[in-house]
C-alpha cells in the first residue's frame, strides 16, 4: 500500500489538543471537500506533486524526526486508501502519540473502536460558510470521547450561532473537547469571545492557529 504524501515536516502544532507541543506532520494529498477558506487548498489539486510512500517508509521517517506527536492531516487523510493499516502500524508503537485532523464527511465508526491504542480525532464541524455544511456526518459525534475533538472554524456571527447551537443539540461538552476559531482573519478574535461570554460558553476552548502568528500565514511546511 503506498500513500500519497505533499509534504512532511516538524513544527509545533499550531492547532488542536496538542497546540503548542512539537509535531511531525504527514499532510497527504487530495480531498473531498472544497471549503472557501481553505488554507491548503494546494494540496488537494489535481497537479499537486506527492511522494508515494509505504507505510514502512512514514514510520521510519517519523522515528528519524525523534517527535512523538504525529499528526496526519492533508487534504483529508481518512479518504487515502489503506489509511487504517497506516494508523495500526504507527499507533502499534506507545512512545507516538498519533492525530489525525479530519473534515467531518467521513463516517469515524470504523475508526473510533474501543482499543487502547487508536488515534486521537480532532474533527471539524464545517459551518455555512465553507459551503460544505450538508456533507457533515452527524453520527459521528456519537463515537467521539474525550481522547478527541471537535473544532467549529467559524467564518461569521451566523457559524457562531449555529456552532453554539450544534454543540448544546449534540451534548458536545460532556463528550469531548470543543474548539472555536476563526477563518483566518475573517472574524476578529474579539468578536469571538465576546459571543462566548454572551452565550455563557462555558468548556468551549477558542483556539488561533499559532503557526501563522509565529510564520508568514503563507508558508508552507510549518
Ligand atoms: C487544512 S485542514 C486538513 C484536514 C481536514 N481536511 C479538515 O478540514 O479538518 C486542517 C485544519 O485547518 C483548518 N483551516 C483550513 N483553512 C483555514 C483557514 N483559512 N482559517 C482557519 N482554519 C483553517 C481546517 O478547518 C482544519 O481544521
Ligand atoms: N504548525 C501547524 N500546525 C498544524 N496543526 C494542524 C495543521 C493542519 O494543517 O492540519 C497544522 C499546520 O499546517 N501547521
Ligand atoms: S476539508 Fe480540509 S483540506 Fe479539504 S477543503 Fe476543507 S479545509 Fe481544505
Ligand atoms: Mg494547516
Amino acid at each position: 500500500m503506498k500513500y500519497r504524501v505533499a509534504e512532511i515536516f516538524s513544527s509545533i502544532n499550531g492547532e488542536g489538543p496538542r497546540a503548542g507541543e512539537l509535531a511531525v506532520f504527514v499532510r497527504f494529498a487530495g480531498c473531498n471537500l472544497q471549503c472557501t477558506y481553505c488554507d491548503t487548498r494546494w494540496a488537494n489539486e489535481g497537479g499537486v506533486s506527492y511522494r508515494e510512500m509505504t507505510g514502512a517508509e512514514l514510520y521510519k521517517q517519523v522515528l528519524a524526526t525523534g517527535i512523538k506527536n504525529v499528526t496526519l492531516t492533508g487534504g483529508e487523510p481518512l479518504i487515502q486508501p489503506g489509511i487504517a493499516a497506516l494508523t495500526d502500524l504507527l499507533c502499534q508503537d506507545p512512545a507516538l502519540s498519533v492525530e489525525i485532523e479530519t473534515n467531518g464527511s467521513v463516517s469515524l465508526k470504523p475508526f473510533c473502536t474501543e482499543a487502547d491504542r487508536r488515534p486521537g480525532f480532532t474533527m471539524d464541524y464545517k459551518l455555512a460558510s465553507s459551503g460544505m455544511e450538508d456533507k457533515m456526518v452527524l453520527a459521528n459525534f456519537e463515537v467521539l470521547t474525550c481522547r478527541d475533538a471537535v473544532k467549529f472554524v467559524v467564518g461569521d456571527q451566523n457559524d457562531l450561532a449555529r456552532a453554539c447551537e450544534i454543540i448544546s443539540a449534540y451534548g458536545l461538552i460532556k463528550k469531548t473537547a470543543v474548539f472555536i476559531s476563526p477563518v483566518f482573519a475573517h472574524i476578529a478574535p474579539s468578536e469571538i469571545v465576546k459571543f462566548m461570554i454572551v452565550h455563557q460558553m462555558e468548556g468551549v476552548c477558542l483556539q488561533l492557529q499559532l503557526h501563522k502568528v509565529i510564520w508568514d500565514p503563507e508558508k508552507r511546511g510549518v
